[in-house]
C-alpha cells in the first residue's frame, strides 16, 4: 500500500462510521419506567447517600473502580512533539481502546489545555473522585516528573505516567531477556541512551534498579552527550551526566553493548551500529518512526538483537504490553498507588512469560509457525491471551505484599478465571481466522468484483495476504473501480462475457455439457449458461483454475445456491448441505447458529448431520463445541412431533458420538444459562457448561434468530458458512459489508486449506 493510501486509510478509520474510537455503553437495564426510576431519580438518591456516609461505597455503587482517566496536555505526543491537547486526543482514545480490549478497563480520555504544572495538577486532583486510577500520558519532561510526583503524593488512587513507567517495565523485561541471550551481565553492560525525557530517564532508573551501573551509561539529549561539565542540566539529566569527554552519538556507540532509543526518528546510522560491541542490543523505541529502521539495522549487523516500538516487526517493545495489565492488577486489589515492588513484579512476569512455550493461537495470530524465546522473540506479543492471567496477578500480589492493597484477593484461581472471562473473544476469533488464512493463501474468485464493496474486500485480502483474488465481472467497470480505490496491484481480471475468455468458456461449456448431457442440457445451452458469472465461477473451481469462490453480494441466496449445488455438489459421504453463522454477540461472545440458510424443515437425521458438520466448523475456529439442540420444549416437556424430532436427533448424536457435548431438546433461554440447566436438568451434558452452538429445528427459527441478533444485538456475523460442499464455495448475504466479505474470503481460504489437507491424507492412505 502506498504511503498516501495508508494515510487515507488511517483517516477513514478514525472518521467512519462514526468519528473517534470509543463510546459510552450503559450496563444496566433501561427499558421501563421502573428501570429509569432506579437508574435516575428517585432511586439514584440511595447510592448517593450511601457514598456520602462512606466514600469507599463509590466502588460498590458506581463504575469508579474500573474507570481510568487517560490524561494528557499534548506536550510530548508519541515522537510528534508538542502538538497540543486536541491533536493528542486520537492517541488518548487509542489508549482507551487498548485498555478496554486487553484488560476490560473503561477509560475517559481527558485532554487538558494547560502547560502550567500547577494548573495541570489542580485539574487532575479536582476530577480524581471520578476515577479508580489515573494514567498520565504524553506530557513532556521535565514537567512530567513533577506532575507525577505530586499527584502520587496527593492522591490515594494509582497514578502512573505511562511513558515513564509503562515503558520502563516493558523495556526492562526485554533488556533482561536480550542480555541473557547475548550472554552479557547487566552490571557490566555499556549502555547508550538517546533521549533524556520522561521515558528515557525512567527507563534508565529502572535498569539501574536491576543492576546497571551509572558509570557504564551515556545519555544524550537534543544537544548531544549529557556531560557533567554541561551547564543548566535539569536534576534528572544531571543524574546521568557522564565524565567521559565525548560529544556525539557516534563516539558514544563505540563498543556499546546496548542502545536505548527514546528520542526521535532516524538518528542512528549503520556506521554507528558497526562500532558497537559483539551481539549488540538495539531498542529503537521512538514512535511512530524508530531511531533506525528495523530492516536497515538487521541488514547492517546479523548479530544484532533488534526491537522497535512498532507492531509491524518482531520484538515490539511498547508500553501497550504494560499499562492495561498493570492497572488491572492495581484496580483489582484497590491499590493506593503503583509502587516499585509492583513494577518489578510486572517486569519479572513479562520476562518469564517470554521463555514459556508459546500457545498455538499466538503463533496463528501473528502468522508465525513457531515462536520461541530467541533473538526474534525476547518479549511476549500484545495479543498473547496469557498476559491477562499472568501480569495482573503478579502486580496485585506485589501490591498486597507491599501493604498498599485495600481489597486483597483471597481466591487466586477465581481471580484468574475472572481475568480470562474479561478478555472478550470476538476480535481474537476474527484475528485467528485471518491469520490462519494468511499462513497459506489460496486463489479465491470474487464473482461480483465489479461491485465496489466486493472489490474493496478483494483489495484488503490481497494487501493483507489473506488470499490471492481473482476478479470476475465486467472488465472495464472493475478497472474503473480499481483506479477509484487505488487498487493498483496486478491481479487477474476475468470477464466471462468477453471474447478474450472464449476458449476458456468453451472448455467450461463442454465440461458442463458432459456432466449433464443426459439431463436435457445441449452444448448450445451450456455455452449460453457459461455467460452467467456464477456458473462460470463455479466451473473455475471445478476445473482447478481457482481454489475457492465467493458470490451472492448482489443476488438472492437461492439464485446463487442453485448453480453451486448443481455444478459443485456435495462432498463425498455427505447427504446434506447446510450453513452456520458465527454471531459475535455483545454479552456472550461467539455463538454459532445452524442451519441459517438452506434446509427448510430438516428431519431428525438431517439435524444430527447438521450438528456434526457444525461441530467441525466450531473446532476450525479453535473452540470446543458445546451444542444445544433447540426447541420450544425442554427434555420431553412436549410430545408434539416437532419436539420429538429434535429429541430423536439428540439420541442419534449421543449414540453415534458419545463424546460430543450436545444435548436437548432445550428452549434457548435454558440453553444459554448454564446454571439454570445445572439446577433444573442436572443430568444434562450441558449442565454447568457454556453453550457456544445452537442447532435450530428448522430454517424459520434459525434464520429469524440470526437476523434478530444481527439487528437488535448489533452482533457482527461471519457467514453463512457453507458446510458439506465438495469444493470451497461460500455465499454472501445480499449486500454484505466489506468486513463480512473479507471474513468470508478468509473462511473460503481456510476451507480450501482443509480440503487440501484432507485430499493429501486420502492420497497418502491410498498409497500405503
Ligand atoms: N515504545 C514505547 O513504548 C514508547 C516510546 N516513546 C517514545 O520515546 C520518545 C520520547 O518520548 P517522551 O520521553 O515521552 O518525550 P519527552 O518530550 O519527555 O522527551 C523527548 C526527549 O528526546 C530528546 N531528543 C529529541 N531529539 C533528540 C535527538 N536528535 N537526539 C537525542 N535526543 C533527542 C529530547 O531532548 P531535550 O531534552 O534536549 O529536549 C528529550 O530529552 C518519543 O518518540 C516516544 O514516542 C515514549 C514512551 C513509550
Ligand atoms: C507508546 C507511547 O506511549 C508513546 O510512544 O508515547
Ligand atoms: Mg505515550
Amino acid at each position: 500500500m502506498s504511503k498516501q493510501s495508508k494515510r487515507r486509510e488511517a483517516l477513514v478509520y478514525h472518521a467512519k462510521p462514526s468519528p473517534g474510537k470509543i463510546e459510552v455503553v450503559p450496563t444496566k437495564k433501561y427499558t421501563t419506567q421502573r428501570d429509569l426510576s432506579l437508574a435516575y431519580s428517585p432511586g439514584v438518591a440511595e447510592p448517593c447517600l450511601e457514598i456520602e456516609k462512606d466514600k469507599n461505597n463509590a466502588y460498590k455503587y458506581t463504575a469508579k473502580g474500573n474507570l481510568v482517566a487517560v490524561i494528557s496536555n499534548g506536550t510530548a505526543v508519541l515522537g510528534l512533539g508538542n502538538i497540543g491537547p486536541e491533536a493528542s486526543k486520537p492517541v488518548m482514545e487509542g489508549k482507551g481502546l487498548l485498555f478496554k480490549i486487553f484488560a476490560g478497563i473503561d477509560v475517559f480520555d481527558i485532554e487538558v489545555n494547560t502547560e502550567n504544572i500547577e494548573e495541570f495538577i489542580a485539574t487532575v486532583k479536582n476530577i480524581a473522585p471520578t476515577f479508580g486510577g489515573i494514567n498520565l500520558e504524553d506530557i513532556k519532561a521535565p514537567e512530567a516528573f513533577e506532575i507525577e510526583r505530586r499527584l502520587k503524593e496527593e492522591l490515594d488512587i494509582p497514578v502512573m505516567h505511562d511513558d515513564q513507567h509503562g515503558t520502563a517495565i516493558i523495556s526492562a523485561a526485554a533488556l533482561l531477556n536480550a542480555l541473557e541471550l547475548s550472554e552479557k551481565k547487566i552490571e557490566e553492560a555499556s549502555i547508550v541512551v538517546s533521549g533524556a525525557g520522561a521515558a528515557a530517564i525512567s527507563c534508565t532508573r529502572l535498569y539501574q534498579a536491576f543492576g546497571a551501573k551509572r558509570e557504564n551509561i551515556v545519555m544524550l539529549d537534543s544537544k548531544g552527550v549529557i556531560r557533567d561539565d554541561r551547564d543548566n542540566l535539569t536534576s534528572q539529566k544531571a543524574e546521568f551526566a557522564t565524565h567521559r569527554k565525548i560529544d556525539t552519538l557516534q563516539e558514544a556507540m563505540q563498543d556499546a553493548d546496548v542502545f536505548i532509543g527514546l528520542s526521535t526518528a532516524d538518528i542512528v546510522t549503520p556506521e554507528m551500529l558497526k562500532v558497537m560491541a559483539k551481539n549488540p542490543i538495539v531498542f529503537a523505541m521512538a514512535n511512530p518512526d524508530p531511531e533506525i529502521k528495523y530492516q536497515l539495522a538487521k541488514d547492517t549487523r546479523d548479530d544484532i538483537i533488534m526491537a522497535t516500538g512498532r507492531s509491524d516487526h518482531p520484538n515490539q517493545v511498547n508500553n501497550v504490553l504494560g499499562f492495561p495489565f498493570i492497572f488491572r492488577g492495581a484496580l483489582d486489589v484497590r491499590a493506593t498507588g503503583i509502587n516499585e515492588a509492583m513494577k518489578m513484579a510486572a517486569v519479572k512476569a513479562l520476562a518469564d512469560l517470554a521463555k514459556e512455550p508459546v500457545p498455538e493461537q499466538v503463533n496463528i495470530a501473528y502468522g508465525e509457525t513457531r515462536l520461541t524465546f530467541s533473538k526474534e522473540y525476547i518479549i511476549p506479543k500484545p495479543f498473547d491471551p496469557r498476559l491477562i492471567a499472568t501480569v495482573p496477578p503478579a502486580v496485585a500480589k506485589a501490591a498486597m505484599e507491599s501493604g498498599i492493597a485495600k481489597e486483597p484477593i483471597e481466591d487466586w484461581q477465581k481471580y484468574e478465571d475472572e481475568l480470562l472471562e474479561r478478555l472478550g473473544s470476538d476480535n481474537k476469533i476474527v484475528r485467528l481466522l485471518l491469520n490462519r488464512a494468511r499462513t497459506n493463501p489460496k486463489r479465491v474468485v470474487f464473482a461480483e468484483a465489479d461491485q465496489l464493496d466486493v472489490l474493496k474486500a478483494a483489495q484488503i485480502v490481497y494487501e493483507e495476504g489473506i488470499a490471492i483474488p481473482i476478479l470476475l465481472g465486467r472488465k472495464d467497470e472493475i478497472e474503473r473501480l480499481k483506479e477509484e480505490i487505488e487498487f493498483d496491484a496486478d491481479v487477474s481480471i476475468i470477464d466471462p462475457k468477453s471474447d478474450e475468455e472464449l476458449e476458456r468458456k468453451n472448455r467450461y461449456a463442454e465440461a458442463y455439457w458432459k456432466q449433464r448431457k443426459r439431463r436435457g442440457v445441449t452444448i448450445y445451452s451450456s455455452q449460453k449458461i457459461m455467460r452467467e458469472r456464477n456458473y462460470f465461477a463455479a466451473m473455475m473451481v471445478n476445473e482447478g483454475d481457482a481454489d475457492a469462490l465467493i458470490s451472492g453480494y448482489s443476488r438472492s441466496y437461492p439464485s446463487v445456491v442453485k448453480p453451486m449445488l448443481e455444478l459443485i455438489g456435495m462432498a463425498p459421504g455427505t447427504t446434506r448441505v447446510a450453513t452456520t453463522n458465527l454471531m459475535m454477540t455483545k454479552k456472550r461472545g461467539p455463538l454459532f447458529l445452524s442451519d441459517t440458510s438452506i434446509n427448510i424443515d430438516p428431519t431428525a437425521k438431517d439435524l444430527a448431520i447438521i450438528a456434526k458438520m457444525t461441530a467441525r466448523i466450531v473446532k476450525m475456529f479453535g473452540m470446543d463445541p458445546v451444542m444445544a439442540m433447540t426447541s420450544y420444549s425442554n427434555f420431553g416437556s412436549s410430545t408434539n412431533d416437532k419436539a420429538s424430532k429434535v429429541r430423536e436427533a439428540v439420541s442419534k448424536l449421543h449414540k453415534a458420538y458419545p463424546d460430543m457435548v450436545v444435548d436437548g431438546e432445550l428452549q434457548t433461554d435454558f440453553a444459554l444459562d448454564s446454571e439454570k440447566i445445572k439446577q433444573i436438568f442436572p443430568f444434562s451434558k450441558l449442565a454447568g457448561k457454556k453453550v457456544n452452538t445452537l442447532i435450530f429445528p428448522n430454517l424459520d427459527a434459525a434464520n429469524i434468530t440470526y437476523k434478530l441478533l444481527k439487528v437488535l444485538n448489533k452482533a457482527d456475523s461471519i457467514g453463512p458458512i457453507m458446510m458439506g460442499m465438495r469444493k470451497p464455495v461460500h455465499i454472501l448475504q445480499l449486500g454484505a459489508s466489506v468486513d463480512e466479505i473479507v471474513n468470508m474470503a478468509a473462511i473460503a481460504v481456510i476451507d480450501a486449506q482443509e480440503k487440501e489437507k484432507w485430499e493429501a491424507k486420502k492420497k497418502n492412505k491410498a498409497s500405503n
